[in-house]
């Protein structure tokens, strides 16, 4: 599934339109369709209408002639429903006013709201206000006639979509404060209105949503806090304009289902081994981790990386660490680097560093490292003297982030950078509110311009390719922001490598199945708040 953004949704639209030769009203109509179908579908989840055939033929005679209603169209209970439809100057307010004709038809009472005099519209719009005038739909004009939203049910808001430029004005805003106060349920037609459609930034006012009906592609914004929160329940129905469009048209950006990446991505989800396999096959971690004072981050990578595959893990370490870790994890094979009496790091470790990842396939550098005299040196002479692909995290990355790493010698092998928010404002010079404010473009500039596979971790974790792809997650929940959560996907995607997943795949699918894990330890539990990062790796 693909996401765009408005500058992108026009194109599409316009493509459509002009090049297939598919009428603009045509997909105003099935927009219409799908915004009424999905609140018949609201309609009968909240009046407790069961999965029942619509028609009731079950009840009939075995010979019966039988006949079945459209059932995504019929509501028993439409009776006890009223909908007010705002209706905004432009498209948006097209698909209203086109889904108000089909609640109508289902029996449902329609009101249309309009936020401006309905002279004013124009296009498809317009014919979509004459056909609904023609039908004698009951309409008042905002500001001119009496409205009391206490007097409907529900309350579509078809005010403003993807063309809509900064904050509401005037009407719009007055009317999406009213649908807000009014304690109804709203469904918004495509976005909330307020909603900026590609960063999720919300304005003042913005519609608070249960359900958004999002009309043929996901749009970023969907995605992106705090939109996101303001959208509720997002359904992407398709109108007739067909997805190949959108890879032709420029499109980059996925959302990170099981679809995605199998058939994008090329990820066998099945993970099979070879019957002939061992553990020399699948691949062999080397883990560069872990002060005494943050042991727990080190360990918690290393079984990770164990428990997502890999034959084999090493966890390079301080000298005064090993005592204390012995024995944790016996699986495990433990290298000591020397460093220093308190059991940090030394710039020295290096040279064994360099020496002991000549026999592995991943070097994973950074959670629980912590800073030490010389670092930048140290994490150069591994970025140019590595000949295998590095997973670059946490502490590691605020080294890097005090580089000039641009200039250092270009790798033939990949680099993965997993930044949380604080690390990404770091890495980018930039303020974390800044990070947030449009995470998935940010994460793709910064991909593309440095030349690494990007995972800006988060709620929908951003996977951002060099190539200009980029991949939204859908796994986890708020539970997973926990401790040690981050070391455990460095482990994960680390592992992934090592069994010979190439870096958008293993970035990705291991943003995946970290967030997969965290739902299955969250139900265990029975309640996300109880999960700790170990429960995550029990849980792989
Ligand atoms: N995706 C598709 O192919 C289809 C989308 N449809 C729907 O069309 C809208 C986009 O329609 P558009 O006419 O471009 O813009 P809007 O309806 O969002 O609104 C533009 C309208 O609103 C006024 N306006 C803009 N900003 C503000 C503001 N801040 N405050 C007040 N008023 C504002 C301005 O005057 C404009 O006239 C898309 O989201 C879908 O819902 C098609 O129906 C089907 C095909
Ligand atoms: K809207």
């Amino acid at each position: 599934m693909y996401l765009v953004t408005a500058e992108q949704m026009r194109r599409l639209d316009g493509e459509t339109i002009q090049r297939l030769g598919i009428p603009a009203i045509a997909l105003m109509e099935n927009a219409g369709r799908v915004i009424a179908e999905e609140i018949v579908a609201l309609c009968r989840r909240r009046g407790g209408e069961g999965c029942r055939n619509a028609a009731g033929w079950e009840d009939a005679g075995k010979d019966a002639f039988q006949v079945s209603a459209d059932h995504a169209l019929t509501l028993d209970n439409a009776a006890t429903e009223r909908w007010f439809i705002l209706v905004g100057k432009g498209n948006n307010g097209g698909d209203g006013l086109a889904a108000a004709r089909y609640l109508r038809e289902t029996g449902i009472a329609v009101t249309l709201v309009y936020a401006v005099p309905p002279e004013s519209l124009s296009g498809e719009a317009a014919l979509q206000r004459d056909v609904a005038a023609a039908m004698g739909l009951p309409a008042v004009v905002y500001g001119r006639d009496r409205l009391d939203l206490a007097e409907c049910s529900g309350i579509l808001d078809a005010l403003l979509g993807t063309g809509a430029a900064g904050a509401p004005r005037g009407a719009y805003a007055e009317l999406i404060a009213a649908a807000n106060s009014s304690g109804k349920v709203i469904v918004s037609a495509d976005i909330p209105s307020g909603l900026n459609a590609d960063t999720g930034e919300t304005h003042e006012p913005c519609i608070h949503a249960s359900v958004t009906v999002c009309l043929a592609f996901l749009k970023r914004g969907l995605l992106q806090y705090p939109g996101a929160g303001a959208a509720g329940h997002v359904k992407v129905r398709a109108i007739g304009i067909p997805s190949s469009l959108a890879p032709e048209s420029g499109v980059q950006v996925h959302l990170l289902t099981p679809e995605v990446l199998h058939a994008h991505l090329g990820v066998d989800m099945a993970r099979r081994r070879s019957p002939e396999g061992h553990k020399g096959t699948y691949g062999h971690v080397l883990l560069a981790a872990g002060t005494l004072r943050m042991s727990g981050a080190g360990l918690l990578s290393a079984r990770a990386a164990l428990r997502a595959g890999c034959g084999l893990v090493t966890w390079a370490l301080p000298q005064k660490l090993l005592p204390c870790i012995i024995g944790s994890a016996p699986e495990l094979m433990l290298a000591d680097v020397g460093g220093n009496e308190d059991g940090t790091w030394q710039a020295g470790s290096v040279s064994e560093l360099l020496r002991l990842s000549k026999e592995r396939d991943v070097l994973a550098i950074g959670p629980g490292l912590g800073r030490f005299e010389a670092d930048t040196e140290w994490l150069r002479n591994l970025w140019e003297g590595t000949d295998c692909p590095l997973v670059i995290d946490a502490d590691a990355l605020n080294i890097l982030a005090d580089a000039d790493y641009k200039s250092w010698a270009s790798r033939r092998h990949p680099v993965i950078l997993t930044p949380h928010p604080g690390e990404m404002a770091r890495l980018a010079s930039i303020t974390t509110a800044e990070v947030q404010r449009d995470r998935i473009s940010l994460a793709m500039g910064y991909a593309k311009e440095h030349g690494v596979t990007l995972v800006l971790k988060g709620a929908h974790t951003v996977i951002a390719t060099p190539e200009g792809q980029a991949y939204v997650n859908t796994t986890g929940h708020p539970g997973m922001g926990t401790g040690g959560a981050g070391d455990v996907l460095t482990g994960i995607i680390s592992s992934l490598l090592a069994q010979g997943l190439n870096e958008a795949q293993a970035a990705a699918f291991g943003v995946y199945l970290h967030g997969l894990a965290g739902e299955r330890a969250a139900r265990q539990r029975n309640n996300p708040a109880a999960i700790i990062a170990g429960d995550i790796i029990e849980a792989l």
